[in-house]
């Protein structure tokens, strides 16, 4: 497949309406989680980005129908599955493929996995997903394979050692199969961690605590067929809140799934960002005063990620984009991921007021005019915000490596088009 270059014309405002895809990360797991039963299952809303048709390529290399019935929706098929062959080119494209070790465990009583790719944003632990499956009965072997193998998965009270969102995902799943009541403690509560709860429940499972960090699963569940829609993605709301902010623009971000907006609009508003509600509609005024409010007594504010329901790390890059177009300083504290602020060198050669103080840390002073670069997107996130920063800045700005940025946002460059933007998609010349 050729690589993807988006050529942006920047410094155009934008206006309309633009509704959300489903949510990637919830999509990813319950694609995973369709393999743990044997009845079809037909998804909606399901994002058609990178990381989910090589998802469903995965599924359909275990022995499971996977077919595309509409752009997005998916009728997955896993009447007989066999947890072998999988592909380790395929593995290594997404984070997601560890997602298949829960449903192929249960289902098969073993799996092989190569190891997982996913954005190369900093180290990127597995031990709590072997954690769980220890303490549910599996054995795991890692070394150039992941190994797991359990004859029978036994209920446990499983306390995570950091709630990891894969990892309570991976242990959801075992636990809907095995047999009697599993206790997940300081598990994740992501929107996506819900909407795979939800999806399990839709299949016939039980389980209580969802949205919270002690989730409780009796098991074994018998397991039907369901239709399912996937929940809109916060991550690409809060993403084109930033857009909107950063040109100025008015946008009506239309169901939006507002009820997991908290946290992310509490993050804006600290940038003098604020969004309106119209039922499940967010829209954001091109009036905005951008104006970063200082903490009490004038001190410097910070704005930290943190697991949910705090402000998600998957938009501090945005954020920081967002910030640049902002008066006044604010601390950019990504707390989770150590290489994902290295993007900013990028956002400075283009004008951007950043000092990055370590892996972790940015103070942005705002505003700041930017000007059209060349750039390469390292990540899904990085590579966003490097779009939005090309659309607000003066002059031309080409972002190789888009591929990156498809891995997670359906035909983007058309549905920004479609909003007043001037982005080409071209295969880049190499
Ligand atoms: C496919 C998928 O769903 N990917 C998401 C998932 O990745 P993933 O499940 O891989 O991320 P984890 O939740 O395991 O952890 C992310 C990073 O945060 C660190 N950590 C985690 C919890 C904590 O309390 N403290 C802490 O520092 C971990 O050590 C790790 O370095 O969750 C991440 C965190 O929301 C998101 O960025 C990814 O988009
Ligand atoms: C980090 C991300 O994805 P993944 O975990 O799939 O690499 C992301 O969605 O921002």
């Amino acid at each position: 497949m050729a690589p993807i270059q988006y050529i942006v014309e920047g410094g155009r405002r934008l206006s309309g309406t633009i509704e959300p895809s489903g949510n990637k990360n919830s999509a990813l797991p319950i694609i995973a989680a369709a393999l743990l039963t044997e009845h079809p299952v037909t998804l909606t809303n399901v994002p058609r980005i990178r990381d989910t048709e090589t998802l469903v390529e995965l599924c359909r290399s275990v022995g499971a129908s996977a077919e595309w019935t509409e752009r997005n929706t998916l009728a997955i098929h896993a009447r007989e599955i066999r947890a072998a062959d999988l592909d380790p080119d395929l593995c290594a494209r997404i984070r997601a493929s560890i997602l298949l070790a829960g449903p192929l465990l249960a289902r098969c009583g073993e799996v092989a996995l190569p190891p997982p790719g996913g954005d190369v944003i900093g180290r990127r632990r597995l031990d709590t997903h072997f954690l769980a499956f220890e303490q549910l009965g599996a054995t795991v072997t890692a070394t150039h394979r992941l190994e797991f193998r359990a004859s029978r998965l036994k209920g446990a009270d499983v306390f995570l050692d950091e709630p990891s969102v894969t990892a309570t995902e991976n242990a959801l799943v075992a636990a809907v199969a095995a047999r009697g009541t599993t206790y997940l403690r300081n598990a994740a509560s992501e929107p996506h961690v819900q909407d795979l709860a939800n999806f399990l429940v839709a299949l016939g499972a039980t389980i209580e605590g969802v949205g919270t960090n002690t989730i409780i699963v009796h098991g074994p569940a018998t397991l039907g067929g369901a239709s399912y829609a996937i929940q809109p993605d916060h991550i690409e709301v809060g993403s084109l809140i930033g857009l909107a902010a950063v040109t100025r623009s008015p946008l009506r971000i239309a169901r939006a799934g507002v009820e997991h907006l908290r946290s992310i609009r509490m993050g804006f508003e600290r940038l003098g960002i604020v969004c309106g509600v119209e039922g499940d509609d967010l829209v954001v005024p091109s009036n905005q005063t951008m104006k970063i409010h200082d903490d009490f007594g004038g001190h410097v504010p910070k704005l930290e990620d943190q697991p949910w329901p705090a402000f998600p790390a998957d938009l501090m890059s945005i954020a920081i984009v967002t910030a640049t177009q902002c008066d006044g300083v604010i601390l950019m504290h990504e707390k989770m991921f150590e290489s994902r602020m290295f993007f900013v060198d990028k956002l400075i050669a283009m004008g951007g007021r950043i000092v990055l103080c370590d892996p972790h840390r940015a103070i942005v002073a705002g505003p700041s005019r930017l000007r059209g670069a060349p750039m390469t997107s390292p990540d899904i996130r990085a590579g966003m915000a490097m779009l939005l920063a090309a659309v607000c800045a003066e002059g031309t700005s080409t972002i190789n490596n888009a591929d990156q940025i498809e891995r997670g946002y359906e035909r983007i460059e058309e549905r920004l088009n479609g909003l007043g933007a001037k982005i080409t998609r071209i295969p880049a010349r190499s």
